[in-house]
């Protein structure tokens, strides 16, 4: 339960666009509604994700960041049908893949998932990537692999992964390399690369700058961006905010495995709305450097009410009952009784 790590960011970091590129209209490639994710264990129940709604459009970057702990990986691996037998997953999510029938990951059957999803429709970039790679085999042998599975020839594999790998900073021979001699950022890189190379519609990317220094942070994130500027998505999942800010065309908040707000970049940081929000704020180095005071509830033993109020500096009587999702000054959402009159209408 360590609090948001935001110590490699510059001070004034180069702002996102802040505009969601989420044309009116637009069909979304992916509809999240109502998910909620349970674990049993022996004597008690893990809420690790709960009524989680979101939408995705084509050619957007949505970050999704939140303390450890709050349910973000889960939220990805539920997506892809990769939790282990102890989870249930309840709720909806409507992928649509550009040229492709519409399908709910949710009740979608596990040959499907193999099939048309995973690696294919929804790339994954691993929060672990060193435990994740076949050890046997070279980087550069599961990059042929991938892309020989994704249609690519014998005669212009070898090339293409060179250039996969290129894109995400590996040199050629860095893939002559097995994943034990690859540095923690390697594996990352590798990872990466692997999850780019069948050129997914949609990217799910959990934590992909943890163990590169900062030219190679801020390489990945344009490099995630501009998969976005030609039609992509991708969902960030990070710890950290100014990298998000970096990127993003909209914000989710997660918060004791729940969304607390979630809308475009330059909003969220300039007015956020949720206290949980702006305590994530006053976080950061360039700004007040103050981590937000106590600890996130255990996801076994939630309050009844909202999950921020034993932290929360305006939470009140009200705070016992759940707070409804609402709207905000512009686009967006917040899940608070009392959302920050700069950031609210409420
Ligand atoms: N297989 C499992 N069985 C029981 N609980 C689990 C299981 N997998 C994850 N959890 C719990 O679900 C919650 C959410 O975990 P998750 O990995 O999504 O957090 P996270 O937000 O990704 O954190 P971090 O930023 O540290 O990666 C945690 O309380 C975790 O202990
Ligand atoms: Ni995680």
């Amino acid at each position: 339960m360590t609090a948001i790590r935001d110590t490699a960011a510059p001070a004034g970091v180069a702002s996102g666009t802040g505009v969601p590129r989420t044309g009116a209209g637009e069909p979304a490639l992916l509809e999240v509604d109502g998910l909620t994710v349970r674990f049993r264990l022996r004597d008690a129940v893990v809420h690790a994700v709960t009524d989680l709604s979101l939408t995705v459009h084509p050619g957007e970057l949505l970050a999704v960041v939140g303390e450890s702990g709050c349910g973000k990986s889960v939220l990805a691996h539920a997506l892809l049908g990769l939790l282990p037998g102890n989870a249930t997953v309840t709720g909806r999510a409507r992928l649509s893949p550009p040229g492709g029938d519409p399908v709910d990951l949710v009740d979608c059957s596990e040959r499907r998932l193999a099939r048309t999803v995973r690696g294919r429709a929804v790339g994954l970039v691993p929060q672990s990537p060193a435990t994740a790679l076949t050890p046997v085999r070279t980087g550069r042998q599961l990059l042929v692999e991938t892309l020989r599975a994704h249609g690519h020839t014998r005669r212009d594999a070898p090339a293409a992964a060179d250039r996969v790998a290129a894109d995400v900073g590996l040199r050629p021979d860095d893939l002559d390399r097995y994943p034990h001699e690859l540095s923690g950022g390697m594996a990352q890189r590798l990872a990466t690369a692997l999850a780019l190379a069948p050129d997914p519609p949609l990217l799910l990317a959990d934590e992909p700058t943890t163990g590169l220094d900062r030219p190679l942070v801020d390489h990945t994130l344009d490099l995630l961006r501009r998969r976005c500027d030609t039609g992509a998505a991708v969902l960030l999942i990070t710890h950290d905010l100014a990298a998000a800010r970096r990127v993003a065309d909209t914000v989710a908040v997660m918060y004791a495995s729940r969304i607390v707000e979630h809308r475009p970049t330059e909003a969220l940081f300039a007015t956020p709305a949720h206290p949980y929000t702006a305590g994530l704020l006053d976080a950061l180095p360039d700004r007040a450097f103050r981590p937000v005071p106590g600890h996130p509830p255990m996801l076994t033993d939630l309050p009844a009410g909202c999950a921020f109020a034993p932290r929360c500096g305006h939470a009140t009587a009200t705070c016992a009952t759940p707070p409804a999702t609402g709207p905000v000054t512009g686009p967006g959402r917040v899940a608070c009784h009392h959302p920050l009159p700069a950031g609210a209408t409420a």
